[in-house]
Formats: structure tokens, sequence, C-alpha cells
């Protein structure tokens, strides 16, 4: 029987080895990690560890988070051992620039749906990427495309009718209506029709088809905060884990529905004998090169890419317009002094609508569409920014709320809501106003190519709505349901809705 010394001497023994397999090389990877960018301040927890980033992205209110930390911690920010967040305008440009040496993170590879195969934005390969945005620019720069603006004009139609067929109140009658759903339908059938050259028709069903957004508000949240914290990351490198919880083609419902449709398209489109005739996006794509299995995952991006983003900037436009009665009535004289007849306006006529153009720029800047921190990594041999050295391989992303709510650029009222602003400026600060507003779109080689079609969709939508309707909301003291993951869930955003009449 071994003796007592012998038992602590053995039990002694083992704490040490364990201090020295367990303890010091974790404390060793702590400190490094941690002197890595001891220069630069931030929350505690995040100069050790991802549990700030972990909890920021897990609050419902993560942009907030980041703008919090941005006005503590300035410009460039510590949010991870490895992670930076910057509010400096200048430093995105720097990043995203064309010739920039920065690449993108691995936050981009955590954007795809299918798990075998990368999209257009969650492809990490500088060379890759480019040579795909190359084969899709101009499909979605709309010049390949016949009819697109009439396309988005029958959907706007659709949301109209809708209005009308269910949600018209009047003096006794109170009919709700979700707006912030109404919104995305709209933009989920126009999407569609562009991806795949017919809508999923959620206006006229006047339902949430193949429970598309139903899924998103559980599988949204989920997938940003894993390509977002990087040990969430690294799970989902596992073959096993990553199958499990991908969506699947055999759903009948949500993204595993999207995959099988998109590639269902697709190869109907590859099989016929000259599939790139039809002068839709997926035509132009196909002329540019582009082979099967990217079609349809380029498809795909543009639901995910396109849908939200739209629907966003109209719920927050529209909330902070009929929240603000002078605002209100300033564009709907403009608005009303501009109809000249029932047919949907045109885009190039809500160009020229100074007013509509300043409210959709100020709605815009209020509230960030896609607020994720689309992390780029610092080149190998680092890079010196005002002074201060980035190591190489650190990563920065970027904080919106601060960016757009800079004093600096949008003058001390900057974080109201003042579409005047755009009207006001001139000069250099007008041209950093508008060069700032469209980081909104990120920048350069990474920039979003969706942006004209947003803009025709945003400018034909409020124009109809304000012109053919007087839209309150609800509950004022409960005005909507707004969740930041990055994107953003919103939802129950009940308005009343009443006729105006028109005098054209
Ligand atoms: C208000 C609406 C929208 C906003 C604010 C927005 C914003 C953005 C942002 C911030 C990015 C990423 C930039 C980066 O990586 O640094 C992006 C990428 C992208 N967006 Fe949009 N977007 C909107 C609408 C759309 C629409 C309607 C489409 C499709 C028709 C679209 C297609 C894309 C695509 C394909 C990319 C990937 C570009 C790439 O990786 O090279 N977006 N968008």
């Amino acid at each position: 029987m071994a003796s007592l010394p012998l038992l602590l001497e053995t039990a002694f023994t083992a704490h040490y080895v364990l201090i020295l397999v367990v303890f010091l090389p974790t404390a060793w990877h702590t400190w490094a990690s941690y002197s890595k960018l001891a220069d630069f301040k931030g929350p505690l927890l995040a100069r050790f560890s991802s549990l700030w980033l972990t909890s920021a992205m897990s609050s419902k209110r993560a942009n907030l988070q980041f703008y919090e930390v941005s006005q503590k911690y300035g410009d460039l920010a510590r949010i991870g051992p490895n992670t930076l967040l910057t509010s400096d305008p200048e430093m995105i440009i720097r990043m995203s620039s064309a010739r920039s040496r920065y690449t993108r993170s691995r936050w981009y590879s955590g954007q795809k749906l299918e798990v075998d195969h990368d999209n257009l934005f969650s492809t990490i390969d500088e060379a890759t990427h480019s040579k795909k945005r190359a084969q899709l620019a101009t499909g979605y720069s709309g010049k390949d495309i016949d009819g697109l603006e009439a396309m988005i004009d029958s959907h706007v139609i659709e949301l109209m009718n809708l209005i009308r067929r269910k949600y018209l109140s009047d003096g006794s009658t109170f009919r709700p209506m979700d707006f912030a759903r109404k919104s995305a339908f709209f933009t989920m059938d126009v999407i569609t029709d562009i991806a795949f050259g017919r809508s999923w028709g959620c206006l006229i069903a006047d339902d949430d088809v193949f429970k598309w957004f139903e899924s998103l508000e559980i599988i949204m949240p989920n997938a940003i905060k894993a390509s977002t914290i990087p040990w969430l990351s690294s799970l989902f490198d596992i073959p096993f884990l990553k199958k499990l919880v991908a969506p699947s083609e055999k759903d009948k419902i949500g993204p595993g529905k999207l995959i099988a449709v998109a590639k269902e398209i697709a190869q109907k489109r590859f099989a016929e004998e000259n599939p790139g005739r039809h002068r839709d996006m997926m035509g132009s794509f196909i002329r540019h090169g582009i082979n099967p299995t990217n079609a349809a995952s380029e498809a795909i991006l543009q639901i995910i890419a396109g849908g939200d983003t739209t629907a966003t900037t109209i719920r927050a436009t529209t909330l902070f317009v009929i929240t603000n009665p002078q605002v209100y009535s300033t564009l709907q004289s403009e608005i009303d002094s501009s109809v000249t007849s029932g047919a949907i306006i045109s885009d190039v006529e809500a160009r020229q609508l100074p007013y509509l153009q300043a409210v959709i720029r100020e709605g815009a800047r209020m509230w960030v569409p896609a607020t994720g921190l689309a992390s780029k990594v610092v080149p190998p041999e680092g890079d010196t920014i005002n002074g201060r050295f980035l190591p190489g391989g650190t990563l920065i992303g970027k904080s919106d709320w601060a960016i757009q709510r800079s004093k600096a650029i949008y003058g001390e009222d900057s974080t109201i809501f003042k579409p005047e602003r755009w009207l006001e400026a001139r000069g250099e600060p007008l041209e950093k106003m508008e060069r700032t507003l469209g980081l909104i779109w990120g920048h350069g080689k990474n920039s979003c190519l969706g942006k004209n079609i947003a803009w025709i969709e945003l400018n034909k939508v409020f124009f109809e709505l304000f012109k053919n309707f007087d839209i309150t909301i609800a509950d004022p003291s409960n005005p909507w349901k707004s969740l930041n993951y990055g994107l953003w869930v919103q939802k129950d955003m009940f308005v009343k809705i009443t006729q105006r009449k028109m005098s054209y």
C-alpha cells in the first residue's frame, strides 16, 4: 500500500505537470495576444478574450455596443484579442480601395448558405473574388436586363393593391398592418423576380411564402454570431458540425427551400440550347461566363443580400418620416406638386425630387441596414495609421453607428433625423457627407453590387406610399421590435393607413 508521503508527492508532481502543460501555455498565449495590440484601448474583457464580442453579438443591440465603444475608446478601439473596430471613414476607404493590400477576413466565409460552395460575398480569396465580381457587375448594374423598372413597378402596384384590399382604415374601422412584414414581402418579391425571373408572390398571397422570414429570424442571428466570433467560426470548420446546422435542399421551407429553387432554375437554364439569351440577371451572368453551380449560388446571394437590407431602409425611413410631422408634410407637398398621372413614378423622375432624395439619404444614414463587422485583415507587413502600427493579421471591423452619426461630418445635430442637412450643406462638407454615406454600401472592391437596384426600389416605394396614403404608427410608445445582429430582425411595426384624395 502506498504511504501518505508518497501519495502527497505524486499529487504535487501531477499539480506541477498540470501547471506546465495547461496553465503556462494558456497564460503565455493570453499574454502574447494581449500584448500584440496593447497599444489600442477597449473594454477590459476584449483585451484577453472573445467574451466581450460574444456578449455584444448576443445583446441584440450590437450596433449600439460598437457605437459606445467607438465613442469611449476612439477611432481604433480594441474589441477582441486580435480585432479592432474603426469609426474612421478614411480607414474603411483605405481597406477596400481597388489596390488595397487589406484582404477579406473569415467573417465573410461565414456568410455562405451552402455548406460546400462559396458565393461572391463569402469568397475570401481576393483573385477569385474580383474575377467573380467582373462576371456579375454588368447584370447588377441593370444594363443587361430588359424591363427591370417595369418589373419593380408591378410589385409596387401589388403592395398598393394589398393595402387597399385588406389594410385601409377609415373613420370607424381600424385595420392594422404590420408594415415591417409587408415591406419585406415587397423586397422579397422584387428580388426573387430579379434572381429567378419569377417572384415568390408574397404580396399577392399576403403570406410568408416558404416560411422564409420565420426561418430567417432563427437562422440569421446565429449565422452572423458564428461568423463574427472567432471560436464559434472555427467550430463550424468541423465538417460534421457544419453539415448538422446547414440548410438542406430537402427542406420544404426556409433557406433550404431557397437553395433547392435556385438550383432547379439554374439547371433548367443550362439545359437550354442558348442559356445566355435571356435578358435577365441570370442570363447576364451566363453571358459573362458563370458556371451552373455559381449561377445558383449567386441567385441565392441576391436574396440574402438584397431582401432584408432594402426592407430595413423602407421601414426605418418610413418610421422617421411618419413620426416627424414637418418632414412628413414637406415630403408630401413635394410629391403632390410633382404628380402628373396615376402611373408609378419613374426612377429618373424620382431622382430629380430633392426632398425625396434627402429623405432617403437621411433614412439610410440614421438606420444603416448592414451593420456587421465585415472585418478586413491587415496585410502581413502591417500598416501605420496616424503614427500607430497595426500588426499584420489584425482584423479590423466597422462601427457603422459611429461613422454615420459623426458630428465632425454631419454636424452637431447628427443624431437626429433631418433631411434638410442634405439640402443645406454645400461644397466640401457636402462632399464629405456624401462620401461617408456611401460607406453604408461598403467601398471599392468590396462594395455592394445591388445599390442601383435598391435605390430604384426606394425611390418608387416611398413616392407611391406617401402619394396614395396617410400612414400613422399604431402605438407610438412601442412602434416596432427592432433587434440588431449585424443585420436586423424587425417586426410588429403596426400602422394605420388611410386613403388620400388624389387631385390629379
Ligand atoms: C439598402 C440596401 C442595401 C444596403 C445598405 C447594402 C449594403 C451592402 C454592404 C454593406 C455590403 C458589403 C460591403 C463589404 O463587404 O464591405 C453589400 C454587399 C453586397 N450587396 Fe448589398 N446592400 C443593399 C441592397 C442590395 C441589393 C438590393 C442587392 C441585390 C440586388 C445587393 C447585393 C449585394 C451583393 C451581391 C454584395 C456582395 C458584393 C461583394 O462581395 O463583392 N445589395 N451590400
